[in-house]
Formats: C-alpha cells, sequence, structure tokens
C-alpha cells in the first residue's frame, strides 16, 4: 500500500480473502461468507469484569466496516452471506470458547486470524477494505481431521471468478 502510494499509483480497493472457520448453523464448510464488519474478536484485556475491548479501553478501534453497497454486490454475485467476521489470534478449539464469541459478537458467521490487521493497514491509508472467507471448517470443538481445506480454496476459486466484474464495475462513491 505504502509503496503504491509513494508511486503515485494506490489502491482503490484492499480485499481480504481465505479459508475461514463458519459459525454453525449459518456458514456451512464449504459456503463463503463476506464480511459486513471486521472485528478484532480478542484484541483487550481480561478483567475481573469480564473481557474488554481496546476500545473500551478507552484506546483504538476494533471494527471495520467494508462498503455496503459492495458488501451487498459481492455477496449477491458469489452466493455468500454476510456478517461480522471475526479476527482472532488463537483458532478456536473448544465449544466452550465458540459460545463465548457467539454471545459477544451475535452477528458473527466467520473466524480468521488476518482480516483486522489487513483493515488497519487499508484504513491508514483511506483505502475501502473487503474481506471473503471460505469456510472450511466449523468453529467449535478441535477437530483437525474434519477441515475441509481443498473444498474451501475451490470454492475461493470459484468465487474470485465472480468477483472481477463487480469489483471492475463498483464505483466507490457510490457508497
Ligand atoms: O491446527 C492445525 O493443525 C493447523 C494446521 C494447519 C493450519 C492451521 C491453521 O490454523 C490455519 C490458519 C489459517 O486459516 C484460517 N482459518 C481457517 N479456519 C480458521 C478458524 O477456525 N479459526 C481461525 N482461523 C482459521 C486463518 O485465517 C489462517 O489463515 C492449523
Amino acid at each position: 500500500l505504502t509503496a503504491a502510494a509513494l508511486d503515485g499509483t494506490p489502491y482503490d480497493l484492499v480485499v481480504s480473502a481465505g479459508i475461514g472457520g463458519g459459525f454453525q448453523p449459518g456458514a456451512s464448510v464449504g459456503s463463503l461468507v463476506v464480511a459486513e464488519e471486521i472485528v478484532a474478536a480478542d484484541l483487550g484485556a481480561e478483567t475481573d469484569d469480564g473481557f474488554l475491548s481496546v476500545t473500551e479501553l478507552g484506546f483504538g478501534t476494533v471494527r471495520h466496516h467494508p462498503p455496503e453497497d459492495l458488501v451487498r454486490l459481492v455477496a449477491d454475485a458469489l452466493g455468500a452471506r454476510t456478517g461480522a467476521v471475526l479476527t482472532v489470534s488463537t483458532v478456536t478449539g473448544t465449544a466452550e470458547r465458540a459460545a463465548v464469541l457467539r454471545e459477544r459478537h451475535p452477528t458473527a458467521l466467520a473466524e480468521a486470524m488476518e482480516g483486522f490487521g489487513v483493515a488497519e493497514a487499508a484504513a491508514a491509508h483511506g483505502v475501502p477494505v473487503l474481506e471473503v472467507r471460505a469456510i472450511s471448517n466449523a468453529v467449535g470443538p478441535r477437530d483437525r481431521a474434519a477441515w475441509r481445506i481443498p473444498d474451501a480454496l475451490a470454492a475461493l476459486t470459484e468465487g474470485f471468478g465472480k468477483l472481477v466484474p463487480v469489483l471492475e464495475s463498483w464505483n466507490r462513491h457510490d457508497s
């Protein structure tokens, strides 16, 4: 982003894409999710009164919002669901942790590990961001053998084929 800006050829859009865990039953394995919100779900502090996000602690943000019109257009083109995509630094591996995340983020459809960092970089450059996740596994008790990474990557590849015309015709100033 910095090099492109310095070159005088800045990007119009940043896309964070990859596989992710899906909260059930909303995001089944093999489906696609487009983020309405990109949320840093574990950035903050544990206290006697529970988890406090950095925003609640008085600094920073834990949410970025992709352009609403673009999210709708992309989700329609891909046949994807839309919801919050959580960024976590530890892959959820228990039903208890999944329930905590669901309670804190009722609109969450997926979790992954990169989206918030990518969105922070995009925001620092004033560039809009989009996050697309192909669901490779259910969020919950760890069952590595049940991850379907090739299927998810195939779904993502197919989705990207449909994404190009949408991105090419999108005018960010419509949003
Ligand atoms: O647990 C393992 O043995 C293991 C082996 C290979 C890769 C991993 C990963 O955790 C890959 C993380 C990678 O995939 C995204 N991802 C996919 N599913 C999830 C999830 O349920 N929760 C968080 N991240 C997930 C993530 O964005 C990374 O790019 C583990």
